[in-house]
């Protein structure tokens, strides 16, 4: 059986030297707490901390920190064969090319690395956290799931007495913050993701926000942790917000819910179910509560029971906490295993299939307004063993669509799925009927 230590006692007195790529957002404001907060994080750690390379893109941007003093690359993978540099910080981002090689290389090299990177550690997680281990050095990721919430130290170590059968969240700040907005003031999605790329909260490709990618990359990691398997990336069963329409956010107020991006991994028979997907959660619900940029992530602990982490998880300053609390943590000489236990001794991937799923359902269409359509809905429902809760219908006029809204009592997704596709093709059903899955939180 592999052992990693997870405490080493033999802090160095001497300085750590960091080497940041990549000062964006979240690299610039790294360097500048790092700097701000110098002596303190010195004390903290039991040694300085001092930043002593950089690289990015562009040398002679302005970024409102003074790194005089402080060698440039301008290739980023010289950070981590330089002699002078103990520990790499990439805040580069991306799943492959710089940021990839960089860390691979940085590892390899025995130096630590503390990164942001959901999507890198989503893809090659496994794999780097085994090259990690076998040269007994620290992958830390903190800002990479939920942002300043230290979600990864609260579930390695501190819930660490208990078997968590599921994990869930509230885990890309910017849908939350365009749901909250669009159902607070009814603007148009476009225009609150505008705001929430300018707040330095969006990826640089946002559609891996708004598509849910992002939220599956910090699931898969958050499930690794939490199961004790191989990070499972493609595992994750994945929706995004872009068919939220200000409709559904309507008849959710109505119902009594509110409409989140979740991220949810649970053990299931059939293995580990991951999975993203906008959820109508009660409106009294915790989670409900949880608005704008802020993330919640939900522990369910057999010893602790039900534990929420709220904070907020994307920005300058909350990822850049996240970062440097990893940094002082190598500094101080903690360490623990990257995924919880030795990569080697994580299991294999078992995903569950969304098939299997048993829950309610909140279904929404848009029919012609004659006599007859809603029997043959309910009929199909009836044939498919879909049991109806309730059912709204606003407005009637004949010449126009109109809306029909309904929930359903427990069913299993695949046949919500089938009865979804037969009403799909009903003639007076004049658009893809809006499934959004309530969940009991
Ligand atoms: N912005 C946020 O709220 C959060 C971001 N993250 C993660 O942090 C990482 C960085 O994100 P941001 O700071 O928002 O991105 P950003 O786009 O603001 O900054 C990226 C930086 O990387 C540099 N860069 C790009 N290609 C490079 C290369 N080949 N060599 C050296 N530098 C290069 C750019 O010049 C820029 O300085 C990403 O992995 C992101 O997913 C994680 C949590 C929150
Ligand atoms: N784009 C992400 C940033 C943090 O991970 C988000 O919006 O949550
Ligand atoms: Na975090």
């Amino acid at each position: 059986m592999g052992i990693v230590r997870v405490y080493c006692e033999d802090v160095m007195s001497e300085v750590l030297r960091v080497g940041v790529a990549g000062l964006g957002t979240v690299g610039a404001e790294t360097v500048r707490l790092l700097r701000l907060r110098r002596e303190d994080l010195a004390r903290r750690a039991g040694r300085p901390i001092e930043l002593v390379a950089v690289s990015a893109r562009d040398r002679s941007k302005d970024r409102g920190v003074d790194l005089a003093g402080v060698a440039w690359e301008d290739d980023a993978v010289a950070l981590a064969r330089r002699d002078d540099v103990d520990l790499v910080c990439e805040l580069i981002g991306g799943s492959e090319g710089p940021a990839r090689t960089l860390v691979e290389t940085a590892l390899s090299a025995g130096k630590s690395v503390v990164t942001a990177n959901k999507a890198l550690l989503a893809h090659h997680g496994t794999a780097l956290a085994k090259t990690a281990e076998a040269g007994g050095v620290t992958l830390a990721y903190e800002a990479a799931v939920a942002g300043g919430i230290p979600i990864i130290r609260a579930l390695r170590q501190g819930l660490v007495a208990n078997s968590i059968g599921r994990v869930y969240g509230i885990l890309n700040g910017t849908c939350n913050y365009i749901l909250s907005a669009m159902r607070d003031t009814g603007r148009a999605f476009d225009d609150v993701l505008a705001e929430a790329q300018e707040l330095g909260y969006a990826e640089a490709d946002p559609s891996f926000d708004v598509d849910g990618i992002d939220a599956a990359h910090k699931l898969s990691l958050l499930a690794a942790l939490v199961f004790g398997r191989e990070v499972d990336f493609d595992g994750v069963h994945i929706e995004g917000i872009r068919p939220i329409s200000p409709l559904d956010i309507a008849y959710a107020e109505e119902f009594g819910f509110r409409i989140k991006l979740l991220g949810i991994a649970e053990e299931a028979p059939e293995g580990v179910r991951q999975r993203v997907h906008p959820c109508m959660v009660r409106k009294d619900a915790p989670i409900a509560q949880v608005e704008g940029v802020f993330n919640a992530v939900v522990a369910e602990g057999d010893a602790v029971g039900t534990t929420l982490f709220l904070g907020r998880g994307a920005g300058a300053g909350p990822t850049a906490s996240a970062v440097i609390g990893d940094i002082v943590d190598v500094a101080a000489g903690r360490r623990a295993p990257v995924f919880g236990i030795a990569a080697a001794e994580l299991r294999a991937a078992r995903p569950a299939p969304m098939e299997a799923l048993e829950g309610r359902y909140y279904v929404r269409l848009m029919v012609i307004d004659r006599p007859g359509v809603l029997a043959d809905v309910t009929a199909i429902l009836r044939d498919e063993h879909v049991s109806m809760e309730s059912m709204l219908q606003q407005g009637r006029d004949p010449m126009e669509k109109v809306p029909v809204a309904l929930t359903t009592h427990e069913v299993d997704e695949a046949s919500m799925r089938r009865a979804l596709d037969k009403i799909a093709r009903l003639d007076a059903v004049l658009e893809p009927p809006a499934m959004i899955r309530i969940v009991e939180l």
